[in-house]
């Protein structure tokens, strides 16, 4: 999908989209809107040949048909908000801007027609004229009030656009975390990764509940989940806001420490495994206390050269020492 129109050719098109949806009676929703931009600028021929089919057949054209041709094409596009969303954002607001000046010049000549009219009214051909100006009077009347209504729905139209960027900011936030914990997923924390100034020196911090199968064993899935959600918030707890803590999957956790040097990365996950052997969870059913939990951590720091996948590696292998020296215990490596 090509993304690099230029400016004129891109406001052309949004202006014969608009055309376009209203010669169908189509509100110029952002869908809508993107569907026919598409459509008018032929880069799908697939898509176009559907489209045409169901005008020829049907001679109209539906906002639930361009609905599911979104859904089919481009629903699933990473780039979903640069290809849609931002251009349709910035022809609104060139749109209203237009519409704007417009309102203002109409203005101007309805004072003008009004200066015009008192003239015309102590002149001898007043009479005569007066049908004449009667017309043009209504005429400024209803295009004033049609451009105020267009302003209003463009408006509108503007929020919406606003409301589907953030529902879109939502659900790439969500597709980010893991949803037992909250915390990172692998996704989320390839994501996050990507905004750590690699000249720095930063830190990892791998961690593993000790024997978390007992408490799955012992007192079932649902207390076992528990107990990692306990872990989650403690290590959140124990973070400043430029770190990020990621659940990769089971009771294995990964924490990333911006700018902290191994030592400081290692009395963070002190304060951590201390904090978690410190929890007291309780069975509701019995009223009774479960066994404390204890964590082991292995930590890395980032060398120049290396990449986060051999950081990662080394913290679990630290972890993996930690784990072979009797547990509930950090190793640095
Ligand atoms: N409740 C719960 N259990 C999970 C989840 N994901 C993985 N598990 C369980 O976590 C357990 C992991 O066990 P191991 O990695 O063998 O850990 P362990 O041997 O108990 O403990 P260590 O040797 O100290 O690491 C397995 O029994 C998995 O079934 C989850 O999302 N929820």
């Amino acid at each position: 999908m090509n993304t690099q129109d230029t400016y004129p050719s891109a406001v052309k098109l949004s202006e014969e989209t608009i055309k376009f949806l209203s010669n169908y009676e189509v509100a110029p929703t952002p869908i809508n809107f993107s569907v026919i931009y598409y459509y008018l600028s032929k880069k799908d021929e697939k898509m176009n040949l559907l489209l045409d089919e169901y005008i020829s057949w049907n001679g109209s054209l539906d906002a639930v048909f361009i609905e599911s041709i979104f859904l089919e094409f481009f629903s699933n596009s990473e780039d979903v908000e640069k290809v849609f969303f931002t251009p349709f954002e910035n022809t609104l607001t060139s749109t209203i801007e237009q519409l704007e000046r417009q309102a203002i010049n109409g203005e101007q000549i309805t004072k003008n027609f009004k200066k015009a009219d008192r003239v015309l009214a102590n002149s001898d051909q007043a009479n005569s004229l007066k049908p004449l100006v009667n017309f043009i009077n209504s005429t400024l009347i209803d295009s004033q009030q049609q451009h105020s209504e267009l302003a209003c729905e463009l408006e509108k139209t503007y929020k919406q656009v606003n409301q589907l960027k953030s529902q879109l900011k939502a659900s790439r936030e969500e597709a980010m975390r893991d949803s037992l914990t909250g915390l990172y997923n692998r996704r989320g924390c390839e994501e996050k990764l990507k905004d750590l100034t690699l000249e720095s020196t930063h830190s990892s911090v791998s961690i593993d509940i000790d024997h978390f199968k007992k408490f799955n064993d012992d007192f079932g899935h649902t207390i076992g989940d528990k107990v990692i959600q306990r872990v989650a918030t403690t290590i959140e707890e124990h973070i400043s806001a430029d770190d990020f803590a990621v659940r990769f999957g089971g009771e294995e956790f990964m924490v990333v420490l911006a700018n902290k040097t191994k030592e400081e990365a290692r009395n963070i996950a002190e304060k951590i495994r201390i904090a978690i052997t410190n929890l007291k969870l309780k069975k509701k059913n019995s009223n009774t206390y479960l066994p404390s939990i204890s964590i082991s951590a292995g930590i890395a720091e980032y060398q120049e050269y290396q990449n986060w996948k051999s950081v990662f590696e080394v913290a679990d292998s630290a972890l993996y020492q930690a784990k072979h020296a009797g547990r509930n215990c950090c190793v640095v490596l």
